[in-house]
């Protein structure tokens, strides 16, 4: 938080989610992206796969990018194949993860309980977890969309959220990867729906996603209570992501 002449104001955050995306060869998207994030006007966070977390941690040592997982159990250790721990997520240098992502709910069965128990997990690691909310097309077409995005929240966010440090992303799933992206008058509605609905609605850091693109970034991030992006396909080019980062300098700029 940032106090600006009284108004009390969350500094943005453009987080890259390159999901199941990106081998050892990726890494030299980092030397492209850390002159933009060092002038940048909002924190930078990129959530590559598990295998490059390290690697990405190491090639982002004093350029302020942070990196982050994708996932992490709910349990610190123990016999859970395929699995990774808040704890070993944050031993490689991870500072945030994404948890409750809408592929993960729908794909892996992942409930409001499991993602509860998982932010638990990784706060109590010293990371900060990035819960994932969201409607389908049909909830929102049915109306529904505030009623499962607060359902959600409900049931997603840890008991003592008041006082931790958590971001939220709302990302209605018919946006993601489709190049639908929801109306800047839905999203508007939708944050602030989200943020009269947080314990602690102040300091949390709200972000969208769903198909931001250089193209709509401005727009989207110039929304009152948008404090930032959760970016998928366009975060695995350098040069695209780096167009939404320098968006958030523009915010404030009339639009032509
Ligand atoms: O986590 C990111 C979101 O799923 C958005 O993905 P997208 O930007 O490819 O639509």
């Amino acid at each position: 938080m940032a106090d600006r002449g009284g108004w009390m104001s969350r500094r943005k955050l453009i987080a890259g989610n390159w999901k199941m995306n990106g081998l050892s060869g990726a890494l030299g998207y980092f030397s492209e992206l850390a002159p933009v994030a060092a002038g940048a006007s909002a924190d930078v966070l990129v959530c590559p796969p598990a295998t490059l977390i390290h690697a990405a941690v190491q090639a982002c040592a004093g350029t302020g990018i942070r990196v982050g997982g994708q996932d992490c159990h709910a349990q610190d250790h123990g016999a859970y194949t395929g699995d990774i721990s808040a704890a070993m997520l944050r031993d490689c240098g991870a500072t945030h993860v994404i948890l409750g992502h809408s592929e993960r709910r729908a794909a892996h069965g992942e409930t409001d309980g499991d993602v509860r128990a998982k932010a638990v997990a990784a706060l109590a690691a010293g990371l900060v977890p990035v819960i994932c909310v969201g409607e389908t097309l049909a909830e929102r077409e049915a109306g529904r969309a505030v009623e499962v995005v607060a359902r959600q929240l409900a049931g997603s966010l840890p008991e003592n959220s008041a006082i931790l440090d958590l971001v939220i992303a709302y990302e209605p799933v018919w946006a993601i990867g489709t190049g639908r992206t929801a109306s800047a008058a839905d999203v508007a509605a939708m944050h602030a729906a989200i943020r009269e609905r947080l314990p602690d609605p102040l300091t949390t850091c709200i972000l969208y996603g769903g198909s931001v693109k250089p193209g709509n970034a401005r727009e989207l991030l110039s929304l009152a209570d948008v404090d930032g992006a959760l970016v998928g396909g366009a975060s695995l080019d350098a040069a695209d992501f780096s167009a939404i980062i320098e968006a958030v300098s523009l915010e404030n700029e009339p639009l032509r």
